[in-house]
């Protein structure tokens, strides 16, 4: 090999939640690694994602209490309230969070490389005219947000736009019924957009248990953002003042639009990155599917993350990632790999969504009726219970067989993204009904709930 390759033990591409805690995870056990990044470093979660995202869910949260104070005795008077202050001091925080990586690349001796990279072969990528071989090299690209092919659909943004914006939308429309599409509209409205949320069926996540959506579908009914169910945009124009009209399946035109935003998934960033050159395969969509070692069928070559089509969460990705370095280079770990079952996870939704598990409905079809049962509470969280906004929080865990193992923990109500995490521990260890009613309550709490269900 001649001597001005960098040779690497392991390298990985994307320098996201999956790629940097691989190549850290790597360094620790003794290799000698790099990430490559193209963009900024932290990825999606960072920059684009989870993180901005949780910002802007704490501004909304601050909104809302500050709607409430009254009740609890406070005379305020808003005067105001400047989205740009917001987007600064959350893009200052970003900021520092790639400071925190670039000093842990350094202390764990991870080579940070910027640019992108593309296969040359399998052991070998070109970067900025470069190449660099490594003995493993993970992929770990992510993915990108989807614009569909709409008459008109490039005057709307997607979620990464969402996180450009310098000023609050004065009447926005968010079209799509997953995670994003429901945050965003949330956040929006909750910082005083008028906003609108469209979704082709009947209702947004449908793919939750359905307590928790008919729950939030009642939240949005007493709440808002505004719901537009059972609608399809045929088409986006802009009108004389350069606003937007967004006209839809049902011959609606909602007009005076500022802001549309996609919110309708993900594609893989597989495209460009040589995969063929190294004879590595993806699936019909574009994503690389795994073992559970998170091998690809080129020998030395592995997947992580979002990029894999498995549950996008930084957290799976991250623990994919730690995962496979320990396997590949901590001699005390070599079958290590990740569980992909049991993932809790929560939609910052107004109240947030915490879910685990099987729904009720899946639940039913997996084991049949007459092997689950469902302990369920409807009730005003205290927090609501002192002011005029009686919202009521609904929590529930789905049962199965004749000890009553909890199969499902779902919740939506305020403190539920703080919830599920616990309780995560006890079902992953198996608990059951019984354990969780011999455990004492946290008065006065919601999560009180989960222990004390009849
Ligand atoms: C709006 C939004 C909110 C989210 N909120 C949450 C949340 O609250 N909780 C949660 O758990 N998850 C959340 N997610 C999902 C989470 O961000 C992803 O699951 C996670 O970032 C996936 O990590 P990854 O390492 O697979 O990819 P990414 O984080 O996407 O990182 C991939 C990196 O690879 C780089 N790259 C791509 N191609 C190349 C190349 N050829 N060469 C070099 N670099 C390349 C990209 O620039 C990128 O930085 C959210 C996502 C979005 C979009
Ligand atoms: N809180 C969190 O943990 C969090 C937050 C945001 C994103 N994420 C992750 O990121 C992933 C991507 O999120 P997402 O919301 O983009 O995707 P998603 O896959 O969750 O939802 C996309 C939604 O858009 C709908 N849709 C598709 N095409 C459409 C069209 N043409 N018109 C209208 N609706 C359409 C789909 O029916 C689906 O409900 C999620 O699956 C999740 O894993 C997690």
């Amino acid at each position: 090999m001649s001597n001005n390759i960098k040779h690497y033990d392991f390298l990985a591409i994307g320098a996201g939640s999956g790629g940097i805690a691989s190549a850290n995870r790597a360094a620790i056990r003794g290799a000698k690694a790099a990430v490559i990044e193209a963009q900024a470093v932290g990825g999606t979660c960072v920059n684009l994602g989870c993180v901005p995202k949780k910002v802007m869910w704490y501004g909304a949260h601050i909104a809302e209490a500050i709607k409430y104070s009254e009740a609890y005795g406070f005379d305020l008077e808003q005067t105001g309230f400047d989205w740009a202050r917001l987007v600064q001091n959350r893009e200052a925080y970003i900021e520092r969070i790639h400071g925190a990586y670039h000093r842990g690349f350094e202390s764990n001796g991870v080579d940070f490389i910027e640019g992108y990279a593309r296969f040359v072969d399998k052991n070998t990528v070109e970067v900025n005219g470069e190449q660099i071989t490594a003995d493993h090299i993970v992929i770990a690209v992510g993915g990108r947000p989807i614009i569909p092919d709409v008459p008109g659909a490039e005057l709307g943004i997607e979620s990464d736009g969402f996180f450009a914006l310098t000023e609050r939308p004065k009447k926005a429309v968010v079209i799509g019924a997953g995670y994003i599409a429901v945050e965003i509209a949330g956040v929006l409205h909750a910082l005083g957009s008028n906003a609108h949320l469209l979704v082709r069926k009947d209702r947004p996540l449908r793919y939750f248990d359905k307590d928790l959506t008919d729950a939030l579908l009642d939240r949005m009914e007493l709440d808002g953002p505004v719901l537009h169910t059972h609608t399809d945009v045929s088409k986006i124009e802009k009108d004389d003042q350069g606003l937007l009209e967004v006209h839809t399946s049902k011959g609606e035109c909602i007009d005076n639009v500022d802001c549309v935003i996609w919110a309708i998934g993900r594609e893989p960033a597989t495209d460009d990155i040589g995969l063929e050159a190294a004879g590595i395969e993806m699936d019909g969509e574009g994503f690389i599917r795994t073992d559970k070692f998170q091998n690809t069928n080129v020998e030395g070559v592995y997947a992580v993350g979002d990029i894999t089509g498995e549950a996008q969460l930084t957290p799976v990705a991250i623990k994919a990632g730690r995962l496979l370095a320990e396997r590949l280079f901590n001699p005390e770990m070599p079958n290590v790999h990740m569980d992909y079952s049991q993932i809790p996870t929560i939609v910052f939704s107004h109240p947030p969504i915490g879910s685990l598990g099987l729904s009720e409905s899946d639940a039913v079809e997996q084991y049949g009726a007459d092997d689950v049962k469902v302990y369920k509470s409807q009730f005003a969280a205290m927090y609501n219970a002192v002011t005029p906004h009686r919202a009521l929080s609904t929590f529930k865990l789905v049962c199965q067989g004749e000890n009553e193992k909890v199969v499902g923990i779902h919740g939506i109500g305020e403190g539920m993204d703080e919830i599920l995490q616990g309780f995560a521990v006890a079902m992953k260890m198996g608990a059951t009904k019984a354990d969780f009613d011999a455990t004492v309550a946290i008065h006065p709490t919601s999560a009180e709930e989960f222990v004390t269900l009849r």
